[in-house]
């Protein structure tokens, strides 16, 4: 899409009124739990589905859900809709996909989904690229975060991230090293960076074969999976872009900011979960990391002025926004609806979650 042919979003109010047309019990019933702007004619030109649309401007009221569900062969959701027992019993037996418009999916409980035959559809590397430019500007931000505004010659200064005769050796380090990592560290490149290490969680089997190639490729001295010791404590940039969920709850706690250096910063673009609110809070603070930068803080979207971190002036934050870019999420919204499609008629699903 260029930039010039951006659509507008139309009112849901007028598309809940087209929808008149679409109702028949013929066709299977798909819930939408959120207007998908551009992407909408993709839904309403079919005449195939039975097309319920949640009609407000804002997160689907979880009544709304339960009660439009039954009976749907699909359902089109976002991060805060969980889709767990309730929402199952409360859609019946047709129920024959979940598609997400979003790569995370622990809103959805999986096991219970493939207990019940319910494929799972999500959106994975459309947003790659998006995410990936995010974090380098958080990164930069992150280092030039200043709480008092009197100039001086070494007043407003930061860590540089790029490399300098001075300064000629930069260690980029990933907690979690997928795509959007991986993304994240090729735009480093250019950034001078010498050393990227990283940490896979405890599942993930190493991949010597990835790293010798992707150390190669791009000239670095050193790439390397390595322990969350020396992760926290050999990072000049840390970004966070691990998922969500119980097994990396708190991975970035005091003990591990302690480790960091002090000139040191993090950048958390995947969830809040991992790293400890107040924890951070107290490293900024107390110096013991120079700054951070996060699209992604625990206790998200219902915090406020007060929290910690939004107090915090060595703490650059934006509202979980890494993928929003028009381009990015078209692309989300159109693989959502594909899946969604995929899963009620039996076919192929561009990105489907597990076997089924
Ligand atoms: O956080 C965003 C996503 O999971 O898509």
């Amino acid at each position: 899409m260029s930039a010039g042919s951006i659509p507008s979003l139309s009112s849901p109010n007028s598309r809940l009124t087209s929808l008149v047309s679409h109702l028949s019990n013929a066709r299977p019933k798909v819930v939408i739990c959120r207007d998908l702007g551009p992407a909408m004619p993709l839904l309403m030109e079919r005449t195939d589905i039975e097309v319920v649309l949640w009609p407000e401007d804002r997160g689907c009221d979880r009544a709304w859900l339960l009660k439009n569900i039954k009976g749907a062969a699909g359902a089109l959701v976002l991060l805060p809709d969980p889709i767990n027992e309730e929402v199952l019993q409360a859609a019946g037996p047709d129920l024959r996909v979940i598609s997400t418009m979003s790569v995370g999916y622990e809103h959805i409980d999986l096991p219970l989904m493939a207990q019940r035959n319910i494929r799972v559809g999500y959106t994975p590397d459309v947003l790659t690229e998006a995410v990936a430019d995010l974090c380098v500007m958080l990164a930069l931000m992150a280092v030039m975060t200043w709480p008092k505004y009197a100039w001086s010659p070494f007043t407003f200064c930061g860590p540089q991230i790029s490399t300098m005769a001075s300064s000629p050796t930069r260690t980029v380090g990933f907690l979690g090293f997928g795509r959007i990592a991986q993304s994240t560290l090729t735009r480093l490149v250019a950034f001078g960076v010498t050393h990227c290490i990283y940490s896979g969680s405890a599942t993930s089997a190493p991949n010597p074969a990835r790293d010798a190639a992707l150390q190669a490729k791009h000239k670095l001295a050193a790439l390397e999976r390595v322990d969350l010791n020396r992760l926290a404590s050999e990072s000049d940039v840390l970004f966070v872009l691990t998922p969500g969920g119980k097994d990396t709850y708190h991975l970035v706690d005091a003990a591990f900011l302690q480790k960091m250096k002090p000139m040191s910063v993090l950048v958390n673009a995947s969830r809040g979960t991992v790293v400890d609110s107040d924890a951070l809070a107290t490293a900024l603070r107390e110096k013991w990391i120079w700054g951070a930068g996060l699209d992604v803080v625990e206790g998200e979207p219902k915090i406020n002025g007060d929290h910690p971190l939004v107090r915090e002036p060595k703490c650059v934050m934006v509202p979980h926004i890494a993928s929003a870019t028009f381009e990015t999420r078209m692309a989300m919204a159109t693989r959502a609806i594909e899946n969604l499609l995929g899963g009620v008629f039996g076919t192929e699903m561009p990105a489907e979650l597990g076997d089924r």
